[in-house]
Protein backbone atom coordinates (compact mmCIF):
# COMPACT_ATOMS: atom_id res chain seq x y z
CA UNK A 1 0.00 0.00 0.00
CA UNK A 2 1.36 3.58 -0.98
CA UNK A 3 0.52 6.62 1.46
CA UNK A 4 -2.24 7.36 -0.66
CA UNK A 5 -4.40 4.76 0.95
CA UNK A 6 -3.00 5.02 4.32
CA UNK A 7 -4.10 8.40 4.81
CA UNK A 8 -6.87 9.10 7.80
CA UNK A 9 -10.18 9.62 6.43
CA UNK A 10 -11.49 13.11 6.63
CA UNK A 11 -14.29 14.05 8.81
CA UNK A 12 -16.71 16.33 6.64
CA UNK A 13 -19.09 16.76 9.45
CA UNK A 14 -18.46 20.85 8.63
CA UNK A 15 -19.60 20.33 4.98
CA UNK A 16 -22.89 19.01 5.57
CA UNK A 17 -25.82 21.27 7.30
CA UNK A 18 -28.79 18.98 5.96
CA UNK A 19 -31.21 17.90 8.79
CA UNK A 20 -34.02 15.24 8.13
CA UNK A 21 -37.50 16.47 8.51
CA UNK A 22 -40.01 14.51 10.10
CA UNK A 23 -42.91 14.01 8.68
CA UNK A 24 -46.38 11.97 9.83
CA UNK A 25 -44.95 8.87 7.98
CA UNK A 26 -41.02 9.38 9.57
CA UNK A 27 -38.15 11.58 8.49
CA UNK A 28 -38.77 12.42 5.29
CA UNK A 29 -37.70 15.35 3.13
CA UNK A 30 -39.31 18.17 1.44
CA UNK A 31 -38.69 17.50 -3.01
CA UNK A 32 -36.01 20.23 -2.83
CA UNK A 33 -33.78 18.36 0.36
CA UNK A 34 -34.18 15.23 -1.71
CA UNK A 35 -32.41 16.92 -3.96
CA UNK A 36 -29.71 16.85 -1.90
CA UNK A 37 -27.64 19.29 -1.39
CA UNK A 38 -24.50 20.05 0.47
CA UNK A 39 -22.91 22.75 1.64
CA UNK A 40 -19.64 24.08 0.15
CA UNK A 41 -17.97 24.62 3.43
CA UNK A 42 -15.42 27.32 1.69
CA UNK A 43 -18.54 29.80 0.31
CA UNK A 44 -21.20 27.98 2.75
CA UNK A 45 -23.41 28.00 -0.68
CA UNK A 46 -24.76 24.58 -1.51
CA UNK A 47 -22.43 22.71 -3.66
CA UNK A 48 -24.52 21.68 -6.65
CA UNK A 49 -25.34 18.44 -6.92
CA UNK A 50 -23.41 16.69 -10.26
CA UNK A 51 -25.68 13.71 -10.19
CA UNK A 52 -29.11 14.25 -9.80
CA UNK A 53 -31.91 11.71 -9.61
CA UNK A 54 -35.39 12.91 -10.31
CA UNK A 55 -38.68 11.47 -9.45
CA UNK A 56 -37.74 8.03 -10.34
CA UNK A 57 -39.80 4.94 -10.32
CA UNK A 58 -38.97 1.61 -11.44
CA UNK A 59 -40.51 -1.73 -11.43
CA UNK A 60 -39.45 -5.21 -12.74
CA UNK A 61 -41.94 -6.59 -14.64
CA UNK A 62 -45.19 -4.96 -12.55
CA UNK A 63 -43.71 -5.19 -9.37
CA UNK A 64 -42.84 -1.30 -8.08
CA UNK A 65 -38.91 -1.68 -6.66
CA UNK A 66 -38.42 2.75 -6.93
CA UNK A 67 -41.09 4.89 -5.67
CA UNK A 68 -40.51 8.66 -6.60
CA UNK A 69 -36.96 8.53 -5.78
CA UNK A 70 -34.92 12.12 -5.52
CA UNK A 71 -31.74 12.60 -4.52
CA UNK A 72 -28.47 14.12 -5.86
CA UNK A 73 -24.97 13.80 -5.38
CA UNK A 74 -22.01 16.63 -5.25
CA UNK A 75 -18.61 16.29 -6.85
CA UNK A 76 -16.07 15.23 -3.41
CA UNK A 77 -19.05 13.71 -1.80
CA UNK A 78 -19.92 10.12 -0.62
CA UNK A 79 -23.61 9.13 -0.37
CA UNK A 80 -24.96 6.25 1.35
CA UNK A 81 -27.75 4.02 0.26
CA UNK A 82 -29.32 1.85 3.24
CA UNK A 83 -31.69 0.09 3.92
CA UNK A 84 -32.68 -3.73 4.63
CA UNK A 85 -32.56 -6.28 2.10
CA UNK A 86 -34.54 -6.38 -1.03
CA UNK A 87 -35.74 -2.60 -0.45
CA UNK A 88 -34.55 -1.78 -3.80
CA UNK A 89 -30.36 -0.29 -3.24
CA UNK A 90 -29.10 -2.21 -6.02
CA UNK A 91 -31.83 -1.07 -8.10
CA UNK A 92 -31.48 2.36 -7.37
CA UNK A 93 -27.85 2.27 -8.16
CA UNK A 94 -28.29 0.71 -12.11
CA UNK A 95 -30.91 3.37 -12.46
CA UNK A 96 -28.30 5.71 -11.64
CA UNK A 97 -26.31 4.56 -14.98
CA UNK A 98 -28.89 3.25 -16.67
CA UNK A 99 -28.34 -0.63 -16.71
CA UNK A 100 -31.57 -0.69 -15.73
CA UNK A 101 -34.53 2.05 -17.31
CA UNK A 102 -36.40 3.77 -15.15
CA UNK A 103 -40.04 3.99 -15.75
CA UNK A 104 -40.50 7.18 -15.75
CA UNK A 105 -38.09 10.28 -14.19
CA UNK A 106 -34.59 11.61 -15.19
CA UNK A 107 -30.86 11.13 -14.80
CA UNK A 108 -28.79 14.54 -15.08
CA UNK A 109 -25.19 14.70 -15.23
CA UNK A 110 -24.60 18.36 -14.58
CA UNK A 111 -26.75 19.75 -17.18
CA UNK A 112 -26.66 16.74 -19.23
CA UNK A 113 -29.41 14.00 -19.69
CA UNK A 114 -28.38 10.54 -19.28
CA UNK A 115 -30.69 8.81 -21.21
CA UNK A 116 -29.20 10.73 -24.24
CA UNK A 117 -25.66 9.86 -23.85
CA UNK A 118 -23.84 7.46 -25.71
CA UNK A 119 -22.85 4.53 -23.73
CA UNK A 120 -19.43 5.20 -24.01
CA UNK A 121 -19.78 8.72 -22.81
CA UNK A 122 -21.99 7.09 -19.95
CA UNK A 123 -18.59 5.26 -18.97
CA UNK A 124 -15.92 8.14 -19.70
CA UNK A 125 -18.24 9.74 -16.95
CA UNK A 126 -19.54 7.13 -14.42
CA UNK A 127 -18.00 3.82 -13.13
CA UNK A 128 -19.94 1.37 -12.06
CA UNK A 129 -18.37 -1.59 -9.91
CA UNK A 130 -21.26 -4.37 -9.50
CA UNK A 131 -22.74 -6.32 -6.12
CA UNK A 132 -21.22 -9.85 -7.84
CA UNK A 133 -18.67 -9.28 -10.54
CA UNK A 134 -17.95 -12.12 -13.36
CA UNK A 135 -14.80 -13.45 -13.72
CA UNK A 136 -12.89 -14.12 -16.91
CA UNK A 137 -9.51 -15.64 -18.32
CA UNK A 138 -7.42 -12.28 -17.73
CA UNK A 139 -4.83 -10.99 -15.84
CA UNK A 140 -5.49 -8.34 -12.92
CA UNK A 141 -2.89 -5.86 -14.97
CA UNK A 142 -5.43 -6.84 -18.56
CA UNK A 143 -8.60 -6.31 -16.18
CA UNK A 144 -7.39 -3.21 -14.69
CA UNK A 145 -6.12 -1.51 -17.76
CA UNK A 146 -9.88 -2.40 -19.62
CA UNK A 147 -11.16 -0.07 -16.93
CA UNK A 148 -9.20 2.61 -19.74
CA UNK A 149 -11.10 1.72 -22.50
CA UNK A 150 -14.01 4.57 -22.83
CA UNK A 151 -10.54 6.41 -23.07
CA UNK A 152 -8.70 4.64 -25.62
CA UNK A 153 -8.26 5.63 -29.18
CA UNK A 154 -6.14 3.69 -31.65
CA UNK A 155 -3.58 2.19 -29.00
CA UNK A 156 -3.04 2.57 -25.30
CA UNK A 157 -0.79 5.01 -24.30
CA UNK A 158 1.96 5.63 -21.92
CA UNK A 159 -0.94 7.83 -20.00
CA UNK A 160 -2.99 5.09 -19.82
CA UNK A 161 -0.44 2.62 -18.66
CA UNK A 162 0.87 4.38 -15.74
CA UNK A 163 -2.95 5.34 -14.66
CA UNK A 164 -3.29 1.28 -14.31
CA UNK A 165 0.00 1.20 -12.96
CA UNK A 166 -0.70 3.47 -10.20
CA UNK A 167 -3.69 2.35 -9.42
CA UNK A 168 -2.66 -1.22 -9.10
CA UNK A 169 0.00 -0.05 -6.16
CA UNK A 170 -2.48 1.90 -4.64
CA UNK A 171 -4.85 -0.71 -4.39
CA UNK A 172 -2.16 -2.94 -3.19
CA UNK A 173 -2.56 -5.50 -6.03
CA UNK A 174 0.71 -5.46 -7.64
CA UNK A 175 2.02 -8.79 -6.31
CA UNK A 176 -1.32 -10.09 -7.80
CA UNK A 177 -0.90 -8.33 -11.11
CA UNK A 178 -0.12 -11.26 -13.23
CA UNK A 179 -2.63 -14.04 -11.72
CA UNK A 180 -5.47 -14.27 -13.46
CA UNK A 181 -8.93 -12.83 -12.01
CA UNK A 182 -10.86 -16.50 -12.19
CA UNK A 183 -8.17 -18.03 -9.64
CA UNK A 184 -8.86 -14.72 -6.98
CA UNK A 185 -10.58 -14.98 -4.15
CA UNK A 186 -13.98 -12.82 -3.61
CA UNK A 187 -11.79 -9.88 -2.14
CA UNK A 188 -9.22 -9.97 -4.16
CA UNK A 189 -11.57 -9.43 -7.14
CA UNK A 190 -14.24 -7.15 -5.63
CA UNK A 191 -10.30 -4.61 -5.01
CA UNK A 192 -10.02 -5.78 -8.77
CA UNK A 193 -13.47 -4.17 -10.01
CA UNK A 194 -12.66 -1.16 -7.84
CA UNK A 195 -9.85 0.01 -9.08
CA UNK A 196 -10.66 -1.23 -12.84
CA UNK A 197 -13.67 1.63 -12.21
CA UNK A 198 -10.88 3.94 -10.68
CA UNK A 199 -8.49 4.31 -13.46
CA UNK A 200 -11.82 5.01 -15.66
CA UNK A 201 -11.59 7.88 -13.59
CA UNK A 202 -15.03 8.66 -13.86
CA UNK A 203 -16.75 11.89 -12.37
CA UNK A 204 -19.30 9.61 -10.42
CA UNK A 205 -18.56 6.72 -9.36
CA UNK A 206 -21.38 3.49 -8.35
CA UNK A 207 -20.74 1.48 -5.84
CA UNK A 208 -22.80 -1.77 -4.97
CA UNK A 209 -21.58 -2.71 -1.47
CA UNK A 210 -17.93 -2.33 -1.86
CA UNK A 211 -16.45 -3.76 1.01
CA UNK A 212 -18.99 -7.01 1.30
CA UNK A 213 -16.43 -9.56 0.08
CA UNK A 214 -13.71 -7.51 2.85
CA UNK A 215 -11.91 -8.50 5.95
CA UNK A 216 -11.93 -5.89 8.37
CA UNK A 217 -8.43 -4.47 7.15
CA UNK A 218 -9.08 -4.48 3.67
CA UNK A 219 -12.48 -2.84 4.47
CA UNK A 220 -10.96 -0.33 6.16
CA UNK A 221 -8.11 0.22 3.82
CA UNK A 222 -10.47 0.36 0.04
CA UNK A 223 -12.85 2.64 1.79
CA UNK A 224 -10.05 4.72 2.71
CA UNK A 225 -8.49 4.67 -0.80
CA UNK A 226 -12.17 5.68 -2.19
CA UNK A 227 -12.42 8.26 0.76
CA UNK A 228 -8.63 9.39 -0.72
CA UNK A 229 -10.20 9.42 -4.41
CA UNK A 230 -13.14 10.89 -4.21
CA UNK A 231 -11.48 14.20 -1.70
CA UNK A 232 -8.92 14.28 -4.50
CA UNK A 233 -10.72 14.06 -7.25
CA UNK A 234 -13.85 15.64 -6.68
CA UNK A 235 -15.71 12.16 -7.85
CA UNK A 236 -19.27 12.32 -6.84
CA UNK A 237 -19.78 8.64 -5.32
CA UNK A 238 -22.78 6.70 -3.84
CA UNK A 239 -22.38 3.44 -2.25
CA UNK A 240 -25.02 1.01 -1.30
CA UNK A 241 -23.94 -0.94 1.83
CA UNK A 242 -24.70 -3.02 4.80
CA UNK A 243 -22.50 -2.18 7.46
CA UNK A 244 -24.14 1.19 8.88
CA UNK A 245 -20.85 1.82 10.98
CA UNK A 246 -18.61 1.59 7.84
CA UNK A 247 -21.33 3.56 6.63
CA UNK A 248 -21.49 6.75 9.15
CA UNK A 249 -17.51 6.62 9.37
CA UNK A 250 -16.96 7.04 5.69
CA UNK A 251 -19.89 8.46 3.77
CA UNK A 252 -21.11 11.83 4.03
CA UNK A 253 -25.00 11.63 3.59
CA UNK A 254 -27.09 9.28 3.94
CA UNK A 255 -30.16 8.09 2.54
CA UNK A 256 -32.35 5.27 4.30
CA UNK A 257 -34.80 3.73 2.34
CA UNK A 258 -38.00 1.84 2.82
CA UNK A 259 -41.19 0.41 1.24
CA UNK A 260 -38.89 1.57 -1.70
CA UNK A 261 -39.13 5.59 -1.04
CA UNK A 262 -36.49 7.27 0.84
CA UNK A 263 -37.61 7.38 4.09
CA UNK A 264 -35.17 9.93 5.29
CA UNK A 265 -32.06 11.85 4.22
CA UNK A 266 -29.56 13.25 6.17
CA UNK A 267 -25.91 13.73 7.17
CA UNK A 268 -24.18 12.25 10.15
CA UNK A 269 -25.41 14.27 12.79
CA UNK A 270 -29.06 13.32 11.81
CA UNK A 271 -28.96 9.69 12.00
CA UNK A 272 -30.68 8.28 15.06
CA UNK A 273 -31.55 5.53 16.72
CA UNK A 274 -36.06 6.18 16.07
CA UNK A 275 -35.29 5.93 12.28
CA UNK A 276 -32.70 3.26 12.19
CA UNK A 277 -35.24 1.02 14.11
CA UNK A 278 -38.04 2.26 11.78
CA UNK A 279 -35.93 1.21 8.63
CA UNK A 280 -34.30 -1.82 9.74
CA UNK A 281 -37.58 -3.27 12.60
CA UNK A 282 -34.66 -3.55 15.23
CA UNK A 283 -34.23 -1.71 18.57
CA UNK A 284 -30.82 0.33 18.57
CA UNK A 285 -28.61 3.14 20.44
CA UNK A 286 -26.51 5.21 18.46
CA UNK A 287 -23.41 6.17 20.73
CA UNK A 288 -20.21 7.65 20.35
CA UNK A 289 -16.68 6.81 20.37
CA UNK A 290 -14.25 9.53 18.93
CA UNK A 291 -16.36 11.86 18.22
CA UNK A 292 -17.94 9.10 15.27
CA UNK A 293 -21.58 7.37 15.87
CA UNK A 294 -21.69 4.28 16.29
CA UNK A 295 -24.92 1.83 15.90
CA UNK A 296 -25.20 -0.49 18.71
CA UNK A 297 -28.05 -2.88 18.36
CA UNK A 298 -30.08 -3.21 21.84
CA UNK A 299 -31.21 -6.47 21.88
N1 LIG B 1 -33.92 -8.95 -12.16
C1 LIG B 1 -34.93 -8.89 -11.29
N2 LIG B 1 -36.17 -9.31 -11.65
C2 LIG B 1 -37.21 -9.23 -10.78
N3 LIG B 1 -37.11 -8.77 -9.52
C3 LIG B 1 -35.89 -8.34 -9.12
C4 LIG B 1 -34.75 -8.37 -9.98
N4 LIG B 1 -33.69 -7.89 -9.29
C5 LIG B 1 -34.14 -7.56 -8.07
N5 LIG B 1 -35.46 -7.83 -7.95
C6 LIG B 1 -36.31 -7.59 -6.78
O1 LIG B 1 -36.37 -6.18 -6.58
C7 LIG B 1 -36.32 -5.87 -5.20
C8 LIG B 1 -35.13 -4.94 -4.93
O2 LIG B 1 -33.94 -5.65 -5.20
P1 LIG B 1 -32.52 -4.96 -4.97
O3 LIG B 1 -31.49 -5.95 -5.40
O4 LIG B 1 -32.52 -3.64 -5.60
O5 LIG B 1 -32.53 -4.79 -3.38
P2 LIG B 1 -31.33 -4.41 -2.40
O6 LIG B 1 -31.89 -3.40 -1.46
O7 LIG B 1 -30.12 -4.03 -3.15
O8 LIG B 1 -31.13 -5.80 -1.66
P3 LIG B 1 -29.84 -6.43 -0.92
O9 LIG B 1 -29.56 -5.56 0.26
O10 LIG B 1 -30.34 -7.77 -0.51
O11 LIG B 1 -28.72 -6.49 -1.90
C9 LIG B 1 -36.23 -7.21 -4.47
O12 LIG B 1 -37.52 -7.57 -4.06
C10 LIG B 1 -35.71 -8.16 -5.52
O13 LIG B 1 -36.19 -9.48 -5.29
Amino acid sequence: MTDDISHEEHNHDEKMHVHPHVHSEGYVHTHEHLHGVPHDHHTDSPAPALLNVDGVNFEYKTDRVLNEICVGVARGEILAILGPNGVGKSTLLKCMNLILQPKTGTIMLGELNLTKMSGNDIAKNVGYVAQRNDSARMTVFDSVLLGRKPHIGWRVTDNDYSIVERAIDQFGLADMQLRYIDELSGGELQRVCLCRAIVQEPSVLLLDEPTSALDLCRQMEILRAIRNVVDHHDVATVMTMHDLNLALRFADRFIFMKDGKIYAMCDKSGVTAEMIEAVYGIPVDVIYHNHMPIVVPCE
